[in-house]
């Protein structure tokens, strides 16, 4: 363990401070859910910034024990692992928000990390301080007034209200990140593994904001540390959709029910392709013509051997998903160029929130996120979007029992049509691209999946089985055709 700093001025508070929450945050940083480096064990910490947000109140006056609110950004070091890509490799850095206190009330005892032995904060309570309304409040207020404090900066939008006084609830754990909802109008979302550059999940919505469009909730105001060359976007605060459903849950409430989704896959298609167009309205595209093709085909194909290192589960069906990258590789099969622009990037039915008037919105640009930052902000063709969704509608059937293959079919189906009618063009007159970007999502989701939730894995490879049979040639993307589960 060393105190050393990095480009980030550490506060003078935090002097021993890692030293002696090492031996609490070594086994408590693994449980957490977003935890990237899952598998490996954490060898130790590095700090790269500590600030002090709120400085806990002496013990008896004025108040007996108000908290102390911390802002740390810690470098966990771990061995690399084989096939796990960059962003895990030794040294990922993570955002925590550690309050402290003497004593701390039962209501918080679930969130106790524990209570170092020694250095600054000996004795005293550490935990995670979202769960603390007194903090939470804090951190709202920061938000409000834009400034810098140590090494955080905090900006504001130049529109948009931001109404104080709002209580937090923390959304549910099944998160990359976390997530704070303020009084049902507002919601911030932490990240927590934060790598320096420009965050595709502010850069994306404040370009759609800019462009009026009404299917991403505009950010209010974020927060920044400095990163040396480039900022860390750490969180951003935007409204809170209120009474909305998300796919995910619509989706197999239908199901549950035994009923149709196709309306609402159609809907879910029209809303993406409006936001694909105002994505390119509002950022830059390209054209990629074979040489490019090619090379997007091969870092697929190095992005299969990599996941099929780390998921022995894939080694059998590599031959023949790599046929699915060698035919978009070929511009016979794929045709000769194609344009790129930004898209969503890990677009599925838990990102696409339905409202009480059935109007779609989509949340979370944030991209993949095992992949690395500069790759996630590269323009990418849009069917990679559209790839995620038919795979989100496959994962749908497939937790269903029995499984609904012809449920996922019509999904599928009307979410292209849907896509069309708003698009102009049909994603289902590209199958080599669909079939190329499904298998490079089905490997990721492998890969995730094995990392993440290894119960599920079973629905990845499902459609990996699928997708690893070779395509009829000239045959059209439709649930009678060779991506449908008719091979199944
Ligand atoms: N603007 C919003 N309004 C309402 N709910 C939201 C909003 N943004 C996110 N959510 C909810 O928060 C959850 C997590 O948000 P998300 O951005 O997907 O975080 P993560 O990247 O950690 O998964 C979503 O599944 C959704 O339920
Ligand atoms: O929402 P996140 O940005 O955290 O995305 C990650 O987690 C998702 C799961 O929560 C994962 O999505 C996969 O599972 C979904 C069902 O839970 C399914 O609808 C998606 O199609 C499937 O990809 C996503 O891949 C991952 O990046």
């Amino acid at each position: 363990m060393s105190d050393a700093s990095s480009t980030l001025v550490p506060s003078p508070a935090s002097g021993g401070l890692l030293a002696s929450l090492d031996p609490l945050l070594r086994p408590w940083l693994p449980r957490q859910r977003w935890f990237a480096g899952k598998g490996r064990p954490v060898t130790g910490f590095t700090l790269v910034a500590a600030t002090e947000l709120l400085p806990p109140g002496p013990p008896g006056r004025p108040k007996p024990d108000s908290p102390g609110l911390l802002h740390l950004l810690v470098r966990a070091q771990q061995p690399a692992g084989p096939g796990l890509g960059a962003v895990t490799g030794p040294g990922d850095t993570y955002q925590l928000l550690i309050g402290v206190r003497r004593t701390l009330p039962p209501r918080l005892a679930p969130a106790l990390i524990g209570r170092p032995s020694d250095g600054p904060l000996a004795g005293q309570a550490v935990y995670e301080a979202l769960h603390d309304a007194r903090l939470t409040e804090v951190l709202l207020e920061r938000l409000r007034l834009p400034g810098r404090l140590g090494a955080l900066r905090f900006a504001r939008a130049e529109q948009g209200d931001i109404p104080a006084g709002q209580p937090a609830r923390v959304l549910g754990a099944e998160q990359s990140n976390s997530s704070l909802v303020y009084g049902e109008r507002l919601i911030l979302k932490l990240f927590r593994r934060v790598v320096p550059g420009v965050n595709p999940d502010l850069e994306l919505p404040r370009a759609l904001a800019a462009g009026r469009s009404t299917r991403v909730p505009a950010p209010l105001a974020w927060l920044e540390a400095d990163g040396g060359a480039e900022p860390l976007v750490l969180g951003v605060l935007q409204p809170f959709l209120r009474g909305c459903d998300d796919g995910w849950e619509l989706a197999l409430g239908a199901l549950a029910r035994g009923e149709d989704f196709s309306g609402e896959a159609r809907a879910l298609g029209r809303a993406t392709a409006e936001v694909h167009a105002a994505l390119a309205d509002a950022l830059p595209t390209v054209t990629l013509g074979p040489a490019r093709l090619a090379a997007l085909a091969a870092q697929m194909t190095e992005r299969l051997d990599a996941a099929a290192q780390a998921v022995p589960a894939l080694h059998r069906h590599v031959p023949g998903l790599r046929t699915a990258f060698e035919a978009m590789a070929d511009p016979s099969l794929a045709g000769s160029s194609l344009t790129a622009q930004r898209v969503h990037g890990d677009l599925h039915l838990g990102q696409c929130l339905r409202g009480p008037d059935g109007h779609w919105s989509l949340i979370d640009f944030e991209g993949e996120p095992v992949k690395p930052l500069a790759e996630r902000r590269l323009p990418q063709p849009p069917v990679r979007d559209v790839a995620g969704m038919l795979r989100s509608f496959d994962y749908a059937a497939r937790s269903h029992q029995p499984w609904a293959p012809e449920w996922a079919d019509r999904c599928r189906d009307a979410y292209c049509a849907g896509y069309a009618e708003a698009h102009g063009r049909d994603p289902r007159d590209e199958p080599v691209l669909l079939r190329a970007f499904e298998t490079d999502k089905a490997v990721y989701e492998a890969l995730y999946e094995a990392r993440h939730r290894p119960d599920w894995l079973p629905v990845p490879l499902a459609a990996v089985e699928r997708l690893a049979a070779p395509v009829p040639a000239g045959a059209r993307a439709d649930t009678g055709g060779p991506l449908g589960h008719g091979l199944d």
